[in-house]
């Protein structure tokens, strides 16, 4: 069955300008999200995961950002570009945290410490409903309830200092769930909490994207927790996706060596010390000399010609639902020889 669109980036560039050069962070990214599914978007450090996941919020400055391509957001079957609307308007401030909603990697910066938790997720909710603050009380509690927040009517009224690390991630969940959004975007969201907690809230998130029968884009640089909680992968490298498939195709038949070496460094429990980690050989290329070609070909084994050539490869579907842009695959299909 065919899924119905909720989201759709064409030919994203998100670019910035810096005393030192050009950064092209997102670099002609495609990306559908459809409706009621969650993607990862998975990558090292400085990929432009981020990046892309601020674009498509409106979360850039421009300047020193420059913006373009499309992000075809599906409201109320109402095709809109997000990319055409002014990010600080009013428009877009209604689909931001309305419709579209982010958590962010660091609850303790996210959430403001002289107000209340409750004071926090009723602010959302009354800016962005018609309820009164009675009712969004009564949300508020229920919400913090759901997350898993014992005892949510008394702690409604406490301050983020007196919760714990991973009791505050809960917290933005129910802030990014608050107005039931189409689309919540969880930018790493158990980086920033004791390892021993994470896994829950990764359950948390899943189950209640099912419940909320939102979309979720979930950024991670950690290919392992993906399999827990995303349907579709969409692998980034230096501002552009590499891989693209069902997570099961991800797992059992990656394609792109970047892929493959992502997978490598996953840490696995129960290997023998000292070897829980391997690591991608060589650094990511500095951004603003970014390789001509295929851009993981300074740190790729395979070496193949066209990649020694400085050829470009192209996305090609090398079997149903599953992309890859990589000379070793999509055979004659792969002559694009485009050049950055
Ligand atoms: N405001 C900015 N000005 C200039 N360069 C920026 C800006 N924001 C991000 N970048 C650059 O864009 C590139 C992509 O950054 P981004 O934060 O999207 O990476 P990421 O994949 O999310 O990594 P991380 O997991 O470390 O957040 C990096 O090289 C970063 O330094």
């Amino acid at each position: 069955m065919k899924q119905e669109k909720l989201l759709e980036i064409k030919n994203l560039k998100t670019h910035f300008d810096t005393p030192e050069g050009r950064v092209r962070a997102v670099d002609g990214v495609d990306l559908v999200i459809p409706k009621n599914t969650s993607i990862a978007l998975v990558g090292e450090s400085g990929s432009g995961k981020s990046v892309t996941a601020k674009s498509i919020m409106g979360l850039l400055p421009q300047p020193p950002a420059e913006i373009n391509g499309e992000i075809l957001y599906n409201q109320n079957e109402r095709e809109k570009n997000l990319v055409e609307l002014d990010p600080d308007g009013e428009e877009y401030a209604n689909i931001r945290g309305n419709e579209i909603s982010m958590i962010f990697q660091d609850p303790m910066t996210a959430l403001n410490p002289v107000y209340t938790i409750g004071n926090q997720v009723m602010e959302i909710i009354i800016r962005h409903t018609d309820l009164s603050k009675k009712e969004a009380r009564k949300r508020g509690i229920k919400l913090l309830g759901k997350v898993g927040i014992a005892n949510p009517e008394q702690r409604f009224d406490e301050y983020p200092h007196q919760f714990s690390g991973g009791m505050r991630q809960r917290v933005m969940i129910a802030i990014g769930l608050a107005c039931n959004p189409t689309l919540l975007i969880a930018d790493e969201p158990t980086t920033a909490i004791d390892v021993t907690i994470q896994s829950g809230i990764l359950d948390l998130i899943k189950e209640l994207q099912a419940e909320f029968k939102t979309s979720l884009l979930l950024i991670t640089h950690n290919l392992g927790v993906v399999a827990q909680i995303a349907e579709k992968v969409a692998v980034m490298y230096l501002g552009e996706i590499v891989e693209y498939a069902d997570v099961k195709d991800i797992y059992h038949s990656p394609l792109h060596p970047y892929t493959k070496g992502l997978l490598e460094a996953v840490p696995v429990l129960g290997r023998n010390r000292g070897q829980e980690f391997t690591t991608i050989e060589g650094m990511v290329p500095d951004p603003f000399n970014i390789p001509a070609g295929c851009r993981f070909s300074t740190r790729c084994e395979e070496q193949c010609k066209q990649c020694i050539a400085g050829k470009k490869p192209q996305m090609i579907e090398v079997e149903s639902g599953h992309y890859v842009k990589c000379w070793l695959h999509g055979g004659e299909a792969n002559d694009g020889t485009e050049s950055d």
